[in-house]
C-alpha cells in the first residue's frame, strides 16, 4: 500500500514537472525565436503526453484491447521524447537539419517501441522495454553533445547521461523484479521502482537547463561574432572617413576636428603645395605623380612625427598641425624636409614644395588660420619661382627602367 503510494506520488510528480517544462519549453521556443530548439519543444510535449496515458491508466483502469493499445501509446510518446531530444542536440551540434537522415533513424526505433508496447505481457516487461530504450538514445545523445565542438552541450550531455543512468537501473529493477520469485525481492528494489519517477524528474530538470545553457551559450557566440564584425565595419567605414585612400594620412574632413584638438595648448599650421607637380604628372605620367604624393606624405609623417596631425587637405596641398612644443625647429625641420626631398628616390623624381607656416591665435577659426598659411604659402612660392627650380631640386627625369634580366 505505503509503496502504491508512493508511486503515485512520485509518478504526480514527474507528471507535473513535465507539464511545466513543456509549458516552459513553448515559452522559450517563442521567446528566443530559434529554430533548434522546436525538436525539444517537441520533446517535450511528447513526454507531457507519454504522462497523460500513464493517467488514463490510473483513473480508466482499462480492460481488454485497451491495455495493449495505451502501452504502445506510452512507449511511443515516451520513445519520441528522447529520440526528439537527441536529434535536437545533433541538430544544435551540428547546425544544419540533415532531413532524410534524421527521419532514417528516428521512425524505426519508433516503430519498434510502439510494436514492443503493443506487444508486452506486464509492467516490468513494459518498464524494461521503455528503459532500455531511454538508456540506449540518451548515453548516444550524451556523446553527440561531448564530441560536438565547444562547450555549449556539456550540461546537456550531463543531463542525457543522468537520465540514461537512471534508466539503467530501472531496466535492471526491472528485470530483476520480473524474474524474482515471489516474495524474495529486496524490498529496496520495490520502493526504487516506486519512486523512480522522481529521480527521473530531477534528471529531467538538468537535461531542461542544460537545453537552455546551450541555447544561452550559442546566443552569446553569435553575439560576439556580430559584435567583431560590426567593430571591423566601423574600423573600415572610419578608415573610409577619416584617411586619404591615396597616401593613408588624415583626409580634409579630419581637419577641424585635429585643429580644435591642438588649438587650447597653441600650435602652428603648416600649409605645403607642390611645386609643378602638374608637370611631374604630364612628364612621367599619372602613376608617378601618386608616387610622388605618397613619398611626400611620409616625408611630412616622419619629419614631424610628433605633430597631432599631417593632413592631406587636396590634390597636392598637404597641411601639417604642430603643438607649440614641438614649434620651436620648424626651419630646421623644413629644412630637413627639402633636403630628403630634393633628390631622386626609386622610379620618384625630387619633389620641391612651397610653405606657408602661421600660428593658431587663441579663437581662430580654422577657416581663417587656413586661408593666413594659404596666403603665406603662395607668397613663399612667387619668392622660390624667382629661383630656377633645378637650383633646389633634381631635374624631372623618366624613371630608369631595368632591362629585362636574361634567362
Ligand atoms: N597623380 C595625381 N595627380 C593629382 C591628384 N590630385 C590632383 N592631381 C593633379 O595635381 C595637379 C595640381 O596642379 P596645380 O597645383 O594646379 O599646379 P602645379 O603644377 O603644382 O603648380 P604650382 O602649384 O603652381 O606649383 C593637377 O594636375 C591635378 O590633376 C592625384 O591624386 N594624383
Amino acid at each position: 500500500m505505503a509503496e502504491l503510494l508512493l508511486w503515485q506520488w512520485s509518478t504526480a510528480v514527474q507528471i507535473s514537472s513535465a507539464a511545466l517544462v513543456a509549458i516552459f519549453f513553448v515559452a522559450f521556443r517563442r521567446s528566443t525565436g530559434r529554430r533548434e530548439v522546436v525538436w525539444w519543444m517537441c520533446a517535450w510535449l511528447a513526454n507531457g503526453l507519454a504522462l497523460l496515458v500513464t493517467w488514463m491508466f490510473w483513473f480508466w483502469q482499462p480492460q481488454g484491447l485497451l491495455v495493449p493499445t495505451l502501452q504502445a501509446a506510452y512507449t511511443l510518446c515516451k520513445s519520441a521524447f528522447v529520440a526528439a531530444m537527441v536529434v535536437g542536440a545533433w541538430v544544435f551540434a551540428r547546425n544544419r537539419v540533415e532531413r532524410p537522415l534524421t527521419l532514417a533513424l528516428v521512425l524505426p526505433p519508433l516503430l519498434l517501441t510502439f510494436l514492443g508496447g503493443w506487444w508486452v505481457q506486464s509492467i516490468p516487461q513494459l518498464g524494461m522495454l521503455q528503459a532500455s530504450v531511454i538508456a540506449l538514445a540518451l548515453s548516444s545523445g550524451a556523446l553527440i553533445c561531448w564530441t560536438a565542438p565547444g562547450r555549449g552541450l556539456l550540461w546537456l550531455g550531463i543531463g542525457f547521461l543522468l537520465r540514461a543512468l537512471l534508466a539503467a537501473a530501472e531496466f535492471a529493477a526491472y528485470a530483476w523484479s520480473a524474474t524474482a520469485e515471489p516474495g524474495s525481492l529486496p524490498s529496496y528494489v520495490g520502493i526504487f521502482l516506486a519512486s523512480h519517477s522522481s529521480f527521473d524528474t530531477g534528471a529531467e530538470w538538468v537535461i531542461a537547463l542544460g537545453a537552455v545553457l546551450a541555447v544561452s551559450h550559442r546566443n552569446h557566440a553569435e553575439l560576439d561574432a556580430s559584435h567583431a564584425e560590426l567593430h571591423q565595419a566601423h574600423e573600415a567605414l572610419k578608415r573610409v572617413a577619416e584617411r586619404d585612400p591615396l597616401t593613408g594620412i588624415y583626409n580634409r574632413r579630419m581637419l577641424p576636428q585635429l585643429i580644435e584638438r591642438v588649438r587650447q595648448h597653441g600650435a602652428r599650421l603648416l600649409f605645403f603645395d607642390l611645386d609643378d607637380f602638374k608637370a611631374i604628372n604630364d612628364s612621367l605620367g599619372h602613376d608617378i605623380g601618386d608616387a610622388c604624393l605618397r613619398r611626400f606624405a611620409q616625408a611630412l609623417q616622419s619629419n614631424f612625427g610628433e605633430a597631432t596631425g599631417v593632413v592631406r587637405y587636396a590634390g597636392d596641398e598637404f597641411v601639417v598641425l604642430l603643438p607649440d612644443t614641438l614649434s620651436s625647429d620648424v626651419a630646421s625641420r623644413l629644412d630637413h624636409l627639402r633636403d630628403d626631398l630634393a633628390a631622386n628616390d626609386v622610379g620618384v623624381p625630387g619633389i620641391g614644395f612651397s610653405v606657408g607656416d602661421t600660428p593658431i591665435e587663441p579663437g581662430d577659426s580654422p577657416e581663417r588660420a587656413l586661408l593666413r598659411a594659404d596666403k603665406l604659402m603662395y607668397l613663399d612660392k612667387a619668392e622660390r619661382r624667382r629661383v630656377p627650380r633645378s637650383a633646389t631640386v633634381s631635374p624631372i627625369r623618366p624613371p630608369r627602367v631595368e632591362p629585362p634580366k636574361a634567362g
